[in-house]
């Protein structure tokens, strides 16, 4: 872990006050992505510490809606592997597709997310992506929130590999 990007991220993204999150969760805490993927510099710091945690053997990357795109794409700058864009859910219209900009069947994706706190984006996304033939084993993210992604992740063949973790932000508050 590099302290003083975990520095950096804490002092752009991370706030106080009553927060819901995507889990249903209620906490007094939330790092907000935006606010490091916003700034190109700590954008660019960021994506090549995720770089590092992409295994050997991946065909392309498959960024999740929203905050996962934009540091998709610099990883997938920093390793020379095509990216996906994998949405919520599937367009409606046009090419009707669930992720974009690549083929899906048959290639070995690596998830890559933003914050991960109980893991249930990157599980229903990656049980999509299996259902349209990818493989999928590993999700990078940048900050991992401890707070059960790993272990729900693991439970359904997912290795998460994090940048950061929650504690080793607040730690760099003093
Ligand atoms: O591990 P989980 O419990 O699933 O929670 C983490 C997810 O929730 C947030 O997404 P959000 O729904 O805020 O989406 P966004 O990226 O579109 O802003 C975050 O970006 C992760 O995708
Ligand atoms: O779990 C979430 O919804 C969540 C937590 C967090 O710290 N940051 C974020 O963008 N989402």
């Amino acid at each position: 872990m590099d302290t003083d990007l975990a520095a950096r991220i804490h002092r752009a993204a991370h706030l106080t006050g009553t927060f819901r999150l995507r889990s249903g969760v209620t906490t007094d805490e939330y790092f907000d992505k935006y606010r490091f993927e916003s700034d190109p510099v700590l954008l660019r710091d960021v994506g090549a510490a995720v770089a590092a945690l992409v295994p050997d053997g991946a065909d392309a990357l498959a960024g999740l809606e929203l905050g996962g795109v934009p540091v998709a794409v610099v990883v997938a700058q920093v390793t020379g592997l095509p990216a996906l864009f994998v949405r919520k859910r599937a367009k409606e219209y046009g090419t009707c597709r669930l992720a974009e900009g690549g083929e899906v069947a048959g290639r070995r994706l690596v998830v890559v997310e933003d914050v991960v706190t109980s893991g249930g984006q990157i599980l229903a996304s990656t049980a999509e992506l299996r259902a349209l033939g990818a493989v999928v084993d590993t999700a990078v993210c940048v900050v991992d929130r401890e707070s059960g992604g790993r272990e729900s992740l693991a439970a359904q063949g997912i290795e998460l590999r994090a940048a950061v973790t929650a504690t080793e932000l607040r730690a760099t508050a003093g």
